[in-house]
C-alpha cells in the first residue's frame, strides 16, 4: 500500500467494540471526507423508539442510525460527489440499515426486497474502505464482487463505474464467454476492484501467472444463497481457499442464507444480520400486484400467445424452464408476428449477442423478452418492466420471488402472472406460507387463441424447427423430473401426449427416462399422416380458430398505436379465499371440445394475410383461389396441408430406401472383405508346407542371381531382391482368387 501513513493503519486493526469503531470511523471521516455543513454525523435527527433500523447488537443504536440522507454520513467527497451525480440522495431501508456497520468494517448478513437497492449498500462501503486505505495501482486486488450471472456482473460494474467515477480505483469486469481473457491476464493484477462470476475468477486464479488476491480487503456475494448453492459449491471453495480470512465480507440477497453452515465457510466474524423487511406484511414489494392462473400443459403456449397478444404495448419478460423451450418460443412466436418486439436470453447464446438483447430490452418501451432463470436474479431493467409472466412453475419459493422481482423495484409498481398446471396448485399453498399476497384468477376464456394449429403449419413448413420442438418438449419433461419437490412437480400428471401436439409436434417423442410411460406404447415406425389428437380437419380448425387479423403483421410503428392493452383478459374474480381444487379452477374445457366447437374463422376479404420470414402464407391462407370463398379457402389450407405431410412422408420414405441399400452394399463389401482376409490366411498356411525342394530351388535360383548381379551395383540389386520375394508367388495366387470370387458374387 502506498502513502498510507500511521493514521491510516489503525483501520486495519479488527476492533469489536461497536463505540470504538464508530469514533474511529468519525476519525477517519474528518481526516479524508470533507464534511459538507449541516452533515455533522454527531447531530444527527433522534431515531424512533421501535426503529429496527440500525440497532447494534448490544440493543443500542447506531450513531448513524437516524440519518435519513447520503450527506448525513461521513463519505468521501468523492463518494458523495458520484452519489448526488447518480441523483441518489436519500437513502433506502438496507441502505439506511447496513451502512452504519459496514463503513465500520463489520461483516454484513444483507436480506431486503427485490429492488430495494442493496447494491448500493455495498458498492458505497467498498470505495470508502479502499479510499481511507489510500489503495493505489500498486496495491492490487482489494475488493472482489461476485455475482452469480454475467448480465448481473455487468450491472454492478456499471453501477460502480457511476457512483465511484471520482475515485481513482481501477476496476475490471471478469465475466466467462469473453474471448480476451489472455488480455485479462495482462492487466488482472493491476486492477483493484474485481467484479466477476465465480467460474472465471477460479479460471484467473488457476491460469493467470502470479494473480495475488493476498491484499484483499473487501469480499461481497452479491444473491449469497445462490453463490452459496451447491451449483457454485465447487468454484466457491476454491476461490475461498485461496483468500485471506482478515478480511470484511459482505453477504446480500433478497433471500438470504442462514445457514451456519454457509457463514463458517465464509469465516464471517459476529456479522450483522440486517433483516430490514422482516416484519413486513409480504415478502415481495408493496406495489406489486400478484396473481395465478390453473393452466394445463397443454394450454400453456395457447395462453402464453393469447396473454402476448393481449399486452402488445408492455415489457414484458417471460419465464420458462429451459433453453430450448426459450428458443422454440421465440422462434414460433417471431415467425407468427404477434406485432411486438421479440427477445430472448439463455445460457447457451454468446456472450455478446446475451449483452446486446439485455440492452436492447432495457432501452425498448414495448417488447417481450423470453428467458430461463438466467434473468431471474438481480437484473434492473434500466426502465421498470410491466409484466412477469411465469410460464412455468420456478423450482422454489425464493426462485419466485426473484423472478416477479424484476418488476415493481424501487418506487415504481409492477405486476406479474404464474401458470399453474392443477398438479403444482400446492406451490400456491407454499407461497401463500412465505408472505407472497398472490390471488388465483381465472382467464376470461374468449380472450384465449389457440395457437397449436398455426405452430403444427409452421413445423410442416419450417422442418429445421421440428427438432427444436422436440428439444423443448423433451427438455421441459425432463426438468419436472429433476426436481427436487415433489410435493409440487410430478412428471407422472403430465399429460404427455397433449402437450406434444400443442407444440405442433406430429408425434410424441421418446422420452428414455420414462420407461414405464413407453412401455406397453405401439410406436408405429412409419410418420403418420397427422399428428396424434390432431386429424387433418381439427389442425386446420385450431389453425384457422384465431380471430381474424389475429396474426396481422404489424409492418410500422404507427400501427403500434391502434394496439391497445386488454384489460378484460382476466375474469378478475378473486378466488384466493376460496379452497382450490384443481378440477374447478380449470378454466378450459379438454383440448378436444375445444377444437370441436370452435367456429372455422376465416380471414375476411380486406384483412391481412401473414407472411413468413421467406415471404410464404401461412395458415389461414387467403392467397389462392376466390377469397370471398369461405369455403375454397379451407379446402386449399387443407389441401397445402395434406400435400405437404404427403411431401414429407415420400421423402423420409425416400430417404429411407437410399439408407437401406447403402447399408446392404457396405455390409456386403464388408464380408467380401472378411473372405479375402480369410483366403490369404489359408494360403500363408499353405505355402508354408509347401515341397522342401520347390523351396530350395527357388532360394538356389536367389542366390545365383544375386551372384550374377553382384557387378551390376547396389541398385540392381535392390531391384533384384524386391523381384524375389518369397510371397510374391500367393500374392499372384492371391490376386486371382479374390478375382475369382468377385465375378463370383457379381
Ligand atoms: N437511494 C436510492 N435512491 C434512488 N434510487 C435508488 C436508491 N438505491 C437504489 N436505487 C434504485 O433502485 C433500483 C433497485 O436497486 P438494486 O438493483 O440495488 O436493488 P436490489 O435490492 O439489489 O434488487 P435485487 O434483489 O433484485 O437484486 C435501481 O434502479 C437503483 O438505481
Amino acid at each position: 500500500m502506498t502513502n498510507r501513513g500511521t493514521k491510516s493503519r489503525k483501520f486495519k486493526v479488527q476492533v469489536r467494540n461497536h463505540e470504538a469503531q464508530e469514533i474511529e470511523l468519525i476519525e477517519a471521516w474528518i481526516e479524508w471526507g470533507q464534511p459538507e455543513s449541516g452533515s455533522n454525523p454527531l447531530s444527527l435527527p433522534p431515531l424512533p423508539e421501535k426503529s429496527p433500523i440500525g440497532r447494534l447488537p448490544d440493543g443500542t443504536f447506531s450513531r448513524y442510525a437516524g440519518a435519513e440522507k447520503f450527506s448525513q454520513l461521513p463519505l468521501s467527497k468523492k463518494t458523495k460527489d458520484g452519489l448526488n451525480q447518480a441523483k441518489y440522495k436519500k437513502m433506502t431501508d438496507i441502505q439506511r440499515a447496513s451502512l452504519p456497520h459496514s463503513l465500520c468494517g463489520r461483516d454484513i448478513l444483507g436480506a431486503a426486497k427485490t429492488g430495494s437497492g442493496k447494491t448500493l449498500a455495498f458498492i458505497i462501503p467498498i470505495l470508502e474502505k479502499l479510499n481511507r486505505s489510500r489503495w493505489g495501482p500498486e496495491d492490487g486486488v482489494g475488493c472482489i464482487i461476485m455475482s452469480p450471472t454475467r448480465e448481473l456482473a455487468n450491472q454492478l460494474f456499471n453501477v460502480l463505474k457511476s457512483v465511484g467515477k471520482y475515485h481513482g480505483f481501477s476496476a475490471g469486469l471478469l465475466i466467462g464467454g469473453r474471448k480476451d481473457v489472455d488480455e485479462e491476464k495482462v492487466h488482472v493484477n493491476s486492477l483493484n476492484i474485481l467484479v466477476c462470476t465465480p467460474g472465471r475468477l477460479l479460471q484467473h486464479m488457476d491460469e493467470t501467472p502470479n494473480f495475488d488476491c493476498s491484499g484483499l480487503q473487501v469480499l461481497v456475494l452479491d444473491e449469497a444463497d445462490r453463490i452459496l448453492d451447491v451449483g457454485f459449491k465447487k468454484e466457491l471453495n476454491a476461490i475461498i481457499s485461496q483468500l485471506p480470512k482478515h478480511r470484511q465480507t459482505f453477504l446480500f440477497s433478497a433471500t438470504q442464507t442462514k445457514s451456519v453452515q454457509d457463514l463458517a465457510r465464509l469465516s464471517l466474524k459476529d456479522p450483522e444480520y440486517l433483516s430490514v423487511h422482516e416484519e413486513s406484511e409480504t415478502a415481495t414489494p408493496n406495489r406489486l400486484q400478484q396473481t395465478a392462473i390453473t393452466v394445463p400443459l397443454d394450454q400453456k403456449i395457447d395462453m402464453l400467445w393469447s396473454f402476448v397478444k393481449a399486452h402488445l404495448n408492455s415489457r414484458m419478460l417471460v419465464f420458462l424452464s429451459t433453453c430450448k423451450q426459450v428458443k422454440f418460443v421465440f422462434e414460433t412466436f417471431k415467425k407468427l408476428r404477434p406485432g411486438v418486439p421479440l427477445k430472448c436470453l439463455h445460457g447457451r447464446m454468446k456472450q455478446e449477442t446475451r449483452m446486446g438483447i439485455y440492452a436492447q430490452f432495457c432501452e425498448e418501451k414495448r417488447s417481450i423478452l423470453f428467458s430461463t432463470d438466467v434473468a431471474s436474479r438481480g437484473l434492473d431493467f434500466n426502465k421498470s418492466v410491466d409484466w412477469v409472466v411465469q410460464v412455468d412453475c420456478p423450482e422454489n419459493v425464493a426462485s419466485y420471488i426473484h423472478r416477479v422481482g424484476r418488476t415493481a423495484r424501487y418506487q415504481s409498481g409492477g405486476k406479474s402472472v404464474i401458470f399453474l398446471m392443477p398438479s403444482e396448485m400446492k406451490m400456491l399453498s407454499k407461497l401463500e406460507e412465505n408472505k407472497i399476497p398472490i390471488r388465483l384468477i381465472k382467464a376470461n376464456k374468449e380472450r384465449v387463441q389457440p395457437v397449436r394449429g398455426l405452430l403444427a403449419a409452421l413445423l410442416v413448413q419450417h422442418t429445421d424447427l421440428q427438432p427444436l420442438a422436440q428439444r423443448a418438449f423433451i427438455t421441459y419433461i425432463k426438468s419436472i423430473h429433476k426436481q427436487r419437490d415433489k410435493e409440487v412437480f410430478s412428471v407422472n400428471e403430465l399429460p404427455i401426449d397433449d402437450y406434444s401436439v400443442s407444440l405442433g409436434l406430429p408425434m410424441t417423442p421418446k422420452i428414455r427416462f420414462l420407461k414405464q410411460k413407453a412401455k406397453g406404447k405401439n410406436e408405429s415406425e412409419e410418420l403418420p399422416l397427422l399428428p396424434e389428437n390432431c386429424n387433418n380437419v381439427t389442425l386446420l380448425e385450431s389453425a384457422t380458430a384465431m380471430p381474424a387479423g389475429a396474426l396481422e403483421v404489424k409492418q410500422d410503428a404507427d400501427e403500434s398505436a391502434r394496439v391497445h392493452e386488454d384489460d378484460n383478459f382476466f375474469q378478475v374474480k378473486d378466488t384466493s379465499n376460496e379452497e382450490v381444487e384443481p378440477a374447478v379452477l380449470g378454466w378450459v374445457e379438454p383440448v378436444k371440445s375445444v377444437l370441436k366447437t370452435k367456429k372455422i374463422n376465416v380471414h375476411r376479404p380486406g384483412t391481412r394475410v401473414v407472411f413468413d420470414d421467406e415471404g410464404n402464407t401461412l395458415a389461414p391462407l387467403a392467397k389462392f383461389g376466390d377469397p370471398n370463398s369461405a369455403s375454397d379457402l379451407l379446402q386449399l389450407d387443407e389441401d397445402r396441408v395434406k400435400q405437404r405431410y404427403e411431401e414429407l412422408r415420400k421423402k423420409l420414405k425416400m430417404a429411407d430406401k437410399e439408407d437401406k441399400a447403402t447399408d446392404r452394399e457396405r455390409r456386403r463389401e464388408k464380408r467380401l472383405k472378411e473372405k479375402i482376409k480369410w483366403k490369404r490366411a489359408r494360403d500363408e498356411d499353405e505355402l508354408s508346407e509347401l515341397d522342401e525342394d520347390e523351396n530350395e530351388n527357388r532360394i538356389n535360383k536367389k542366390a545365383k542371381i544375386n551372384f550374377d548381379s553382384d557387378d551390376d551395383g547396389e541398385d540392381k540389386r535392390k531391384k533384384d531382391n524386391e523381384g524375389i520375394k518369397p510371397d510374391s508367388i500367393s500374392l499372384a495366387e492371391q490376386e486371382e482368387l479374390a478375382l475369382k470370387l468377385l465375378s463370383s458374387m457379381h
